[in-house]
């Protein structure tokens, strides 16, 4: 059996990054850049206010000003200020030339206004101004030609801001990968049927597909194969040429109708890197590859106990569907964390799922562990944020007391 570090490197390994593709920018969001964004022009375009206010020259220093005329956002930018008047000038707009200064409303006193009293001819400026106060200089957001995104960065709202911002509307990005979900099994039925005797509802594959959509990634509903080599066969040979990556759960362990490697070896001719882990839960994991029309598939055989298929879904398929998207940091985030209660260990490192909190004053967070952790029990991942990543037990350590610090996997929205 291989470790789960030894696992997790042979599917990086294998998890190419895909070719790059052009995307509109809003379709870009969760994607990796392909290349490196640079900004055409300088922003802001034209010397900007700060304030609501005037836009005055500076060594008129304080006292009264003639209001000229006003600049407003939108306005072209025009107009002068000679000594001893002033602008009128909102938040955004072009500062006209002559002006080296803007004064806030706040540090002025309006002295005289026309007679229905709609405009301004007259204030006074209570404080000097410095040169260059409250404007924004061609360029001081972003220079003309900066690299304002960088190859390899993903893609969140605020990149897609920076985007619209430069005026890039198309940008090469890494393929995403398009990953099929099936389940296994004979015993499965739709989440909408009533039970009759022998079935359970398929849930792993809604787990599955919801982690694949929380995370923004395409995938596709391959519904759920019979245990018999033929179905297995069937449904997977035509689901290679949709998708990059197939994800089961299900028909990996020992029994006589644990089908899978078979199908993937000895039908598909698929290579299969491991087929056990030494972890707890998912032992069963099975990973291989294929290589069809030129191109590598990967195919993830996860185990059917439904919290199996979580963890296992967060430790492999996650990373993997990061790295072939372009991701350089493709492997969840790892904190430490405070066990809250004394927790046996198991003769397998254990990925114990817990629910990770925050409180007022304490450097690290608390990790409650969710209770019996049976890989059948998926209540053990109800509200789970974080897997606490317990060692083996040995003869000389057999448990975890409360107050120990572990490393702990993030596998939720904090
Ligand atoms: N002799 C041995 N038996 C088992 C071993 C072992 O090492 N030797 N390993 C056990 C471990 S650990 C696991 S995990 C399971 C994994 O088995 P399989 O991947 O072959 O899964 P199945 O046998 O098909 O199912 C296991 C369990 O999960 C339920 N299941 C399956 N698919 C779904 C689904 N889509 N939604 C909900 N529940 C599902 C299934 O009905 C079974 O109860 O093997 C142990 N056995
Ligand atoms: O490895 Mo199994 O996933 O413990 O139940």
């Amino acid at each position: 059996m291989i470790s789960v570090a030894e696992a997790v490197d042979h599917v990086l390994k294998h998890a190419h990054i895909l070719p790059l593709e052009t995307v509109s920018f809003t379709s870009a969001l969760g994607r990796y850049l392909a290349e490196d964004v640079f900004a055409k022009e300088p922003l802001p375009p034209f010397p900007a206010s700060i304030k609501d206010g005037y836009a005055v020259i500076a060594s008129d220093g304080a006292g009264t000003r003639l209001v000229s005329s006003a600049s407003t956002a939108g306005d072209e930018p025009g107009g002068c200020v000679k000594p001893g008047e002033c602008v009128r000038i909102n938040t955004g707009a072009p500062v006209p030339e002559g002006a080296d200064a803007v004064v806030q409303v706040e540090d002025t006193l309006l002295e005289r206004s026309t007679e229905d009293g709609t405009t301004e001819l007259e204030i006074k400026v209570m404080v000097a101004p410095t040169v260059g106060q409250d404007i924004r200089k061609v360029g001081s957001d972003i220079a003309e030609g900066e690299k304002v995104l960088q190859k390899g960065q993903h893609l969140g709202p605020s990149e897609i801001s920076i985007l619209a911002t430069v005026g890039v509307t198309e940008v090469n990005c890494f393929r995403q990968p398009v990953v099929g979900v099936m389940s296994t099994g004979n015993e499965l039925c739709e989440p909408g049927s009533g039970l009759v005797p022998g079935r359970i509802r398929d849930s792993n594959r809604y787990t599955l597909m919801a982690a694949l959509r929380e995370h923004g990634f395409p995938y596709t509903d391959l519904g759920i194969a019979k245990d018999t080599p033929d179905a297995l066969l069937g449904m997977m040979r035509s689901a290679l040429d949709q998708v990059d990556i197939i994800v089961t759960s299900g028909g990996v362990s020992m029994g006589e109708k644990d089908l899978l490697r078979h199908v993937l070896e000895k039908d598909l001719g698929a290579t299969v890197h491991f087929g056990r882990v030494l972890m707890k839960p998912g032992k069963p994991t099975t990973f291989a590859t294929l290589v069809h029309e030129g191109r590598t598939k990967l195919f993830f055989g996860l185990p059917g106990n439904p919290v199996s298929a979580t963890v296992t879904c967060n430790l492999y398929v996650i990373p993997a569907v990061n790295k072939m998207s372009g991701s350089s940091s493709p492997q969840r985030t790892i904190v430490k964390a405070k066990a809250s209660e004394t927790l046996r260990l198991d003769p397998r490192p254990e990925y114990h799922r817990v629910v990770l909190t925050w409180t007022q004053g304490s450097q690290l967070p608390e990790a409650r562990s969710t209770g019996n952790q049976i890989s059948s029990r998926l209540l053990s991942v109800n509200s789970a944020n974080a897997l606490l990543l317990l060692p083996p037990g040995t003869a000389e350590k057999t448990e975890v007391a409360a107050g120990e610090i572990l490393d702990a996997m993030i596998i939720a929205r904090l």
